[in-house]
């Protein structure tokens, strides 16, 4: 069991998040006059330690305690009460209360999809606690199931939002020096991947897609990388389940409108949903269906929306946060470049976002998993730009992220009111072009052989063309057969094309072209060679060659017999009539005998 302070004691883990880790913990005494509340000895508690990056980052402990208090006097129904924050030394820890029951993410896998009328309820008291964050002028930021806690009371199931101010910690100046990007790929409104500024309004677009998620099972936008998600986010309208009743869909539409200030604020969220669960249900009478049936008429938006420090909607007058003050506000939890923006702070701010998305991009890739928080791998960025050193790999287990990979252009781009549209393309759009021309798969292409340097060999000697096929140069590529002949009738190739136009949407996989048959190495003719020389035996008279043979090893006898003669004392033995062997025999004696002399 490890201490936490002097009043907590941590006692089992129940569960790790992007940002840290959170801890059954039990109190020890009872907490000062700083906490938000005192507890009793023996008393269970949750404790959330920030990971080390957080706890080590200068600006994340000042914002910690700065926001101490925003965070300790935020209490409601349907908010997971935070009571103690405590700094140690390399630790800060959130001391919250111990929610005995599943978050809403690990329901939903369990049990599957809410009923409409449930879904609508639980989002409801969801709404109602960010009704009460945003008045108190926090913007959640990071709205998804798996920040929902379920605990039960004597009315049923009670949703409980936790991690408020977790994203706003995350994304400290500091923690963007070192790159990385907090986020959930599946809930990032439209105006978070941008870097457009930010407002509550980013809640209520959370809200939506989780509403979307608790009817449906899974969140309207998905796909293989954080990428694909954010541009759906972008670029793509959300698609109407079969079968939800008309007054629920008109409620998510309008939250997830791309248009921050076209989304209903909290407090008409709430109060339109469950005008909407009082009018779908089977027992609803015909006044709460057609209440129902006129919704969009409480969908009013926030005239007031709380802006997200930091992200360029701080003091901007309320009604057009989402459309003024783009340029030159470089957020740091930006991912994507918003279409406008010209500074160099905001595309280097936009290249390390994106390439951290582009590093998540891979395999098994969960778009509503935990709060991700990204190594960015932009390769561009201005002087005021995050992405500028980028260049570690992503997270994605795939890991072969493109650094230079960021948001392709939009078709048209995202209506967005008011704003700058850019004249010419988008810097990043090039860079986009780039790793995309990077990825293409290899197009098999019919090449001209003549052309190929790798087929082009050296020829030694022009030779005549082989009689049954033209020269390679020369052949008639698709012309008599037709694209629909069968392969091998004729020389059908289609004629070589220029690669055709890149385009964002998703081309089909390129068409295999068959093996191409080599044709058969064409044979030089050989030279003819020259006569072989056989002047020895010009006539060619049979077995000549062997006596000669013959002759010569006689000749040679010959020789060694004379040298023998002469130059041994065989001559002598011969005249003493001794025998061979034994004057061999002799012969030896005398040479060791020399050798012995000579050895003394
Ligand atoms: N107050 C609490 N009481 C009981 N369980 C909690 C409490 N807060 C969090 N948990 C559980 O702890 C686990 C981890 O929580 P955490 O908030 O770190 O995860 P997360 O939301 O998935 O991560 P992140 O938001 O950092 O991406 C979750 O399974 C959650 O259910």
């Amino acid at each position: 069991m490890r201490p936490v302070g002097s009043k907590y004691l941590l006692e089992e883990p129940l569960g790790r998040g992007a940002t840290g880790t959170v801890w059954r913990a039990r109190q020890r005494e009872t907490a000062g006059a700083e906490a938000a509340v005192a507890g009793q000895p023996g008393e269970t508690v949750a404790i959330k330690v920030l990971k080390e990056e957080l706890a080590n980052d200068a600006d994340v402990v000042m914002r910690f305690l700065r926001e101490r208090s925003v965070l300790l006097r935020l209490t409601h129904h349907n908010i997971v009460r935070t009571r103690d924050l405590v700094v140690e030394g390399d630790l800060l820890a959130l001391v919250m209360d111990l929610i005995d029951g599943p978050d809403l993410h690990r329901y939903l896998r369990e049990n599957g999809p809410f009923t409409p009328v449930a879904a609508a309820l639980v989002t409801a008291q969801v709404a109602d606690a960010l009704a009460a964050s945003h008045a108190d002028g926090v913007v959640h930021r990071d709205l998804k199931p798996a920040n929902v806690l379920l605990t039960e009371d004597e009315n049923g199931m009670r949703p409980m939002l936790t991690d408020f101010g977790i994203a706003r910690l995350a994304d400290s100046p500091g923690l963007t020096r070192t790159q990385e990007f907090v986020g959930t790929p599946a809930y990032v409104a439209p105006e978070s991947a941008e870097g457009r500024p930010q407002t509550s309004a980013v809640d209520i677009y959370g809200a939506g897609i989780m509403l979307y998620e608790l009817v449906t099972g899974r969140p309207p936008f998905s796909g293989d990388s954080a990428l694909a998600v954010l541009h759906q986010h972008l670029a793509q309208e959300p698609e109407r389940p079969g079968g939800l009743p008309e007054p629920l869909w008109t409620v998510i539409e309008r939250c997830l409108r791309k248009q921050p200030e076209e989304r209903p604020s909290a407090v008409n969220l709430a109060r339109a949903l469950r005008t909407v669960a009082n009018g779908i249900g089977a027992g609803a009478s015909p006044e709460a269906a057609s209440a129902a049936m006129g919704v969009a008429a409480l969908l009013a938006p926030d005239p007031t929306p709380a802006p997200v420090p930091g992200t360029g909607a701080d003091g901007q007058a309320a009604g057009n946060a989402g459309n003024a003050g783009h340029a030159g506000n470089a957020d740091p939890t930006q991912v994507l470049p918003h279409r406008g923006a010209a500074g160099a702070a905001a595309a280097g701010a936009a290249g390390a976002a994106a390439g951290a998305a582009a590093g998540a991009a891979a395999a098994g890739y969960d778009p509503s998993a935990e709060t991700n928080v990204l190594p960015t791998t932009g390769t561009q960025g201005g002087q005021g730009g995050q992405g500028g050193q980028g260049g570690q790999g992503g997270q994605g287990p795939g890991g072969n992220a493109d650094p230079t990979q960021v948001m392709p252009p939009m078709p048209g781009g995202p209506p967005q009111g008011g704003q700058q549209q850019p004249e010419g393309p988008h810097p990043w759009e090039g860079q986009m072009q780039a790793a995309r021309d990077r990825n293409e798969q290899t197009q098999v292409q019919p090449m001209d052989p003549s052309l190929d340097p790798l087929r082009r060999r050296p020829q030694r000697r022009p030779g005549p063309p082989p009689p049954q096929q033209p020269p390679y140069g020369q052949q008639q590529y698709g012309a008599p057969g037709g694209p629909g002949a069968p392969y091998g009738q004729q020389p059908q190739r289609p004629p070589m094309q220029p690669p055709p136009p890149q385009q964002y949407e998703p081309q089909p996989p390129p068409r295999r072209e068959p093996p191409r048959r080599e044709p058969p190495p064409r044979r030089e003719p050989r030279e003819p060679r020259e006569p072989r020389r056989r002047s020895a035996n010009p006539m060619r008279i049979p077995g000549l060659g062997c006596l000669k043979g013959c002759l010569f090893m006689i000749l040679i006898l010959v020789v060694i017999c004379v040298l023998v003669w002469n130059f041994t004392p065989v001559p002598e033995w011969w005249a003493q009539g001794k025998s061979f062997w034994d004057s061999a025999t002799d012969l030896v004696g005398k040479i060791g005998d020399l050798i012995g002399k000579l050895g003394n």
